[in-house]
């Protein structure tokens, strides 16, 4: 019988609520055993009434556990990080985006034993572009559309005084390669991290954001031009209510990379 892991879940929101709900629900080989927050009241509030309630700890704290998923504002990414990898857990961030410019911590997790398991998260298709990746590829670009509240607040629209919400057609509000998208927009382009961590980096993959009126879901299209293949491949998000710039898909995707963790069968490279 294949040994039980336990996980630990960083930021109780959007995607760490559902995610905990659903481990609480029952996940063969997995078991929520411990989350954090930034209000730690709240947090025991939230999971008082669990079948199992998990501990609530500090971040740091989360890395007694065999998994440590990240859930939390990229500002928190570091501390969270830091303690699981340093312990030599599975990692697996949402903040996505904050991995990028601290890509030492794939070199230290080497020298734990730690593991960094990104997951595809709200977009699609990364097993299709890690395959495409063995060989050459040209190209990779993303373009995401979302209604201007799901971009609201980005530091890059601030720094270049873009009104997001006074957009009344749709306009191309950034075009530039992956790793500007992801600190220009730590809230909102994660899956352009994503995607670059499983192609060809972020400074080759292309990134264009559109703030769209029009929109009612969170859309990405994603564009491979590789020896073997040519992808094109677009994905709708719901948002999620509690965070719009959050597609309710990605709790789902977090817990089928879990899954994937201890699953005797599993699909997908
Ligand atoms: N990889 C992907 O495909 C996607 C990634 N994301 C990213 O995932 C992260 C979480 O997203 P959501 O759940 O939608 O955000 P959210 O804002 O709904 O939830 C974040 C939670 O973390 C808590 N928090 C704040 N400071 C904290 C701290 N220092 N330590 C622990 N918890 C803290 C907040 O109180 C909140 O409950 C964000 O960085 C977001 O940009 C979001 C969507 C898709
Ligand atoms: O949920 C989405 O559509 C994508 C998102 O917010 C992100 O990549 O950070």
């Amino acid at each position: 019988m294949a040994q039980e892991l336990t996980v630990g879940i960083a930021g109780l929101g959007a995607i760490g609520l559902h995610l905990a709900r659903a481990l609480d629900a029952g996940v063969q080989g997995l078991r929520l055993a411990a989350v954090s927050a930034r209000d730690l009241k709240k947090a025991q509030a939230n999971v008082g009434g669990f079948r199992q309630p998990p501990m609530v700890v500090s971040n740091p704290e989360l890395a007694a556990c065999d998994v440590v998923v990240e859930a939390a504002p990229a500002a928190a990414f570091e501390e969270i990080a830091t303690a699981a990898i340093e312990a030599g857990r599975i990692f697996v961030p949402s903040s996505v985006g904050a991995l990028l410019p601290r890509m030492h911590l794939v070199e230290r997790a080497r020298e734990t034993g730690a593991r960094i398991v990104v997951p595809t998260g709200a977009l699609l298709g990364l097993d299709a572009v890690r395959a495409a990746a063995e060989g050459e590829v040209e190209s990779v670009t993303i373009e995401t559309r979302k209604p201007p509240r799901g971009l609201e607040g980005a530091p890059y629209l601030r720094q270049n005084a873009i009104d997001v919400l006074a957009i009344t057609t749709p306009t191309r509000v950034f075009k530039g390669n992956a790793f500007d998208a992801a600190q220009g927009f730590p809230a909102n382009v994660n899956v352009a991290a994503a995607l670059a961590l499983a192609g060809i980096g972020p400074e080759r993959t292309m990134v264009e954001i559109w703030a769209d009126p029009a929109q009612t879901r969170n859309q990405h299209t994603i564009r491979v031009e590789a020896a073997a293949a040519r992808l094109t491949m677009t994905i709708e998000n719901v948002p999620s209510e509690e965070n719009p710039r959050t597609g309710r898909i990605t709790p789902l995707s977090i817990l089928a990379c879990l899954r994937g963790l201890t699953s005797t069968l599993k699909v997908g490279s």
